[in-house]
């Protein structure tokens, strides 16, 4: 299905210099593929061109990823240049190859084409790691634990100076484990349904519960670069409020196994019957968690991540309401060196998208904070980011947070179990988040700060402590054009109806 709704006339295609003067808005085979698994309005790729097809754009940016190192794909496919090279020119046991043959194995892999070599090796790593590993992927340490730099220098031909950090406890399933765990992927056991994988639950023989997401969406190449975008990412979070993964399994399709997370997403409790678990004390600390662990991703991970999809569905829950990120499929490294990164197509979730993100595709953490913000008023209102009618919440409640209304945001249904202060706390950062300037939106340590009533609300002060810090690429453009919230809530508007109307 192809929709394309141009209009030059319209102020969002003003406010699109970088692009194509014509605006068009395609939802995709591929899209309507997804529209079977997720509510239409919920999930959208949404193309600034006019000039391209999906597949010419998503190619491009896959080679792109892969030629950047800095990229979990793209140092996925550096290790496996060496790792074809080692493959084909000596055996596991010979000494690594030197950096002439390499070059040139390199040339020559190059002039044999990128697309074939790219398959080829993904092959063989496959084939290796399983052969090598069965279990455990223990030949795969993780950097910052390595102690012996010559010893651990070329691990089986790969060198792992070019290998993001793999956990070392993970275990590649065979199809037959998963089999066992998911009784045959029995329809009874999918626990979840996203645009991309089905979810489904399982036990592994020694009795413990795992989420065994499968990929499901496009063709066998597609669900390989979506699972190694995805893989390359979560392989290497480890943090208390991220999903837990465990190993993954690439025989009969790509599957990424994880903890089971018993409560589901944050969405199904939010917006399902058991709502009435979701009291003020545990959307709190949900709150605080997701926090927590987003700034881990932007701050303190080795590399910046910026998730991308935050959103409530994507949030799950531990027994005792711990929350964690999961759904890393749409996340991108970000170098020390890029202010931002670039995105020529539109990937994530309606009612969660920051104003830069939409205008100029412009990606770095405060896109994360603006959808943080949005997740943070779910929480307090218990309404969805974009409801039955379209209606965002954002556009709903800016006003009530501008007035200061804000006990008429809370959740009817939790009545005055709340606490004000907590409540003032979480709305004045839920209003901090979504500023439409990402100039004026906090980062996420600073919304931690914030949510423990710890940051000192005086904008004043914030204001310097800002300008002492250096400034993103999107705050610098936002700053730089006239942008008023009236602006703002028109290209909302626009830009959603122009993605749903079909
Ligand atoms: N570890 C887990 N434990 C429990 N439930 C899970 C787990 N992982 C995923 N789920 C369920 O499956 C759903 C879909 O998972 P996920 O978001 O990873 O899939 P996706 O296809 O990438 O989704 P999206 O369309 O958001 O990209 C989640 O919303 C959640 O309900």
């Amino acid at each position: 299905m192809v929709v394309d709704k141009s209009s030059e006339a319209s102020p969002l295609c003003c406010a699109l210099p970088m692009y194509s003067p014509k605006y068009s808005s395609y939802v995709t085979e591929e899209d309507s593929n997804d529209l079977n698994h997720t509510p239409k309005h919920k999930r959208t790729n949404v193309l600034l061109t006019n000039s391209a097809s999906t597949h010419d754009l998503r190619r491009q940016e896959v080679e792109k990823e892969k030629q950047d190192t800095n990229s979990p794909r793209g140092a996925l496919e550096a290790c496996l240049t060496r790792c074809s090279i080692s493959s084909t020119s000596s055996s596991l046991d010979d000494p690594p190859p030197n950096r002439e043959a390499t070059e040139n194995a390199n040339a020559d892999a190059e002039a044999g084409g990128k697309n074939h070599r790219a398959s080829s090796n993904w092959g063989k790593f496959f084939k290796h790691w399983k052969r090598k590993s069965m279990k455990r992927l223990s030949s795969f340490p993780p950097l910052a634990h390595r102690r012996n730099k010559n010893v651990d220098q070329h691990i089986d031909g790969l060198n792992v100076h070019d290998i993001y950090d793999f956990q070392s406890s993970l275990h590649s399933f065979s199809i037959t484990d998963l089999e066992i765990a998911t009784d045959n992927f029995s329809p009874e056991n999918i626990i979840g349904r996203g645009g991309y994988a089905e979810v489904y639950q399982g036990i592994l023989p020694e009795g413990k519960l795992i989420a065994v997401k499968r990929l499901i969406k496009g063709t066998p190449d597609e669900q390989t670069a979506e699972f190694l975008s995805e893989l390359g990412i979560i392989a290497h979070v480890d943090h208390p409020n991220t999903a837990k993964f465990i190993g993954c399994c690439i025989d009969g399709g790509m599957h990424l196994v994880f903890w089971l997370s018993p409560l589901g997403s944050l969405g199904s409790l939010l917006h399902g019957p058991s709502k009435d678990k979701l009291t003020w004390n545990r959307r709190y600390k949900v709150a605080l968690g997701t926090a927590d662990g987003l700034m881990y991703l932007h701050e303190g991970c080795q590399r910046r991540i910026i998730h991308r999809d935050i959103k409530a569905d994507n949030i799950l829950l531990t027994e005792d309401f711990q929350p964690q990120i999961c759904d890393f499929g749409l996340a991108k490294w970000l170098p020390k060196q890029l202010t931002h990164h670039n995105v020529s197509k539109f990937e994530g979730t309606f009612g969660y998208f920051a104003p830069e993100y939409f205008m100029h595709g412009i990606v770095d953490e405060k896109t994360d904070v603006f959808a943080f913000g949005v997740l943070l008023l779910e929480l307090i209102t218990g309404h969805p980011a974009l409801d039955d009618s379209q209606q965002s919440l954002v556009l709903w409640a800016k006003p009530l947070l501008d007035k200061k209304e804000i006990t008429q945001l809370v959740d009817p249904s939790l009545g005055d179990e709340y606490s004000l202060e907590e409540l003032r706390r979480l709305t004045s950062t839920a209003s901090l988040c979504i500023e439409q300037s990402s100039l004026l939106r906090p980062r996420m340590s600073q919304v931690v700060e914030l949510l423990l009533g710890q940051g000192g609300v005086d904008m004043t002060l914030r204001e310097d402590k800002r300008n002492m810090m250096q400034r993103t690429y999107s705050e610098d453009l936002l700053d730089s054009i006239e942008y008023n919230s009236t602006k703002y809530l028109r290209d909302l508007d626009h830009i959603r109806e122009v993605a749903l109307a079909s």
